[in-house]
């Protein structure tokens, strides 16, 4: 028994080990580890990608994007990583970089000092990101779509710092076995850079009707 999340929610809060619950509450709901049997295979065109042999309901999460986290700046003139995953959760709540505003129904306990801080992110971008170029799970191998059917969920469990919020991927629709998974990698176009400050681009082949024909 899990709670659904029927749509994205700009952060969801979680029971933790600070709660004098145990882990059989219901508000643990990405905790516990993969529930369906995922599967990762050869695309013609995009590498590996994922999908589940079982049905996944709308709303149930799927998997965790696992990592090393580290901060961002430390990975600026690295190239050839394709795993990395920037926690940007205060851009997304605050709809900032192109991403779409999100249900707001709690606010995060903020001091000034906090403020000042996210003030800052928003200008400069997410200060840490998770990297699972060496270390990871089984959603580094998701593919990006334009229309996707997972949806990206920050969630926060044993602490209240949105830099750091932990990064779940959620079912957006009812998926039937051996579909490919996929999630909104969500770049705005022309924003990836190379060393050299020159703009990267990356054709999308995710196939949809309303492709963007570029994941950046
Ligand atoms: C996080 S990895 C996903 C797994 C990857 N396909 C692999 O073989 O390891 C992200 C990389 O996959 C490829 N990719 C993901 N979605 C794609 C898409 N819609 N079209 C083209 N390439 C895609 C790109 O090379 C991207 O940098």
């Amino acid at each position: 028994m899990f709670l659904r999340l029927v749509e994205p929610r700009d952060v969801v809060f979680e029971c933790g080990p600070r709660c004098g619950c145990g882990p059989s509450c219901l508000n643990r709901t990405s905790q516990r580890g993969l529930k369906y049997q995922l599967e990762v295979y050869r695309t013609k065109d995009k590498g590996w990608a994922v999908r589940s042999r079982d049905l996944i309901p709308s709303g149930a999460p799927v998997c965790e994007y696992i990592g090393i986290l580290r901060k961002s700046d430390e990975l600026d003139n690295v190239s050839g990583n394709d795993y990395i995953f920037d926690i940007d959760c205060w851009q997304t709540m605050n709809g900032i970089g192109g991403r779409e505003r999100r249900l707001r129904d709690v606010s995060i306990p903020s001091s000034n000092h906090a403020k000042e801080r996210n003030d800052h992110i928003s200008e400069t971008g997410p200060e840490f990101c998770i990297d699972a170029g060496l270390y990871g799970n089984v959603a580094r191998f998701i593919n990006h779509s334009c229309e996707p059917n997972l949806f990206v969920q920050c969630v926060l469990s044993s602490h209240h710092d949105v830099r750091l919020a932990r990064v779940v991927l959620f079912a957006a629709d009812n998926i039937l076995p051996m579909q490919e998974l996929t999630y909104d990698y969500g770049y705005e176009l022309d924003s990836v850079t190379g060393p050299d400050g020159k703009i990267k681009e990356l054709p999308c082949y995710c196939g949809t009707a309303d492709c963007r024909k570029r994941l950046y």
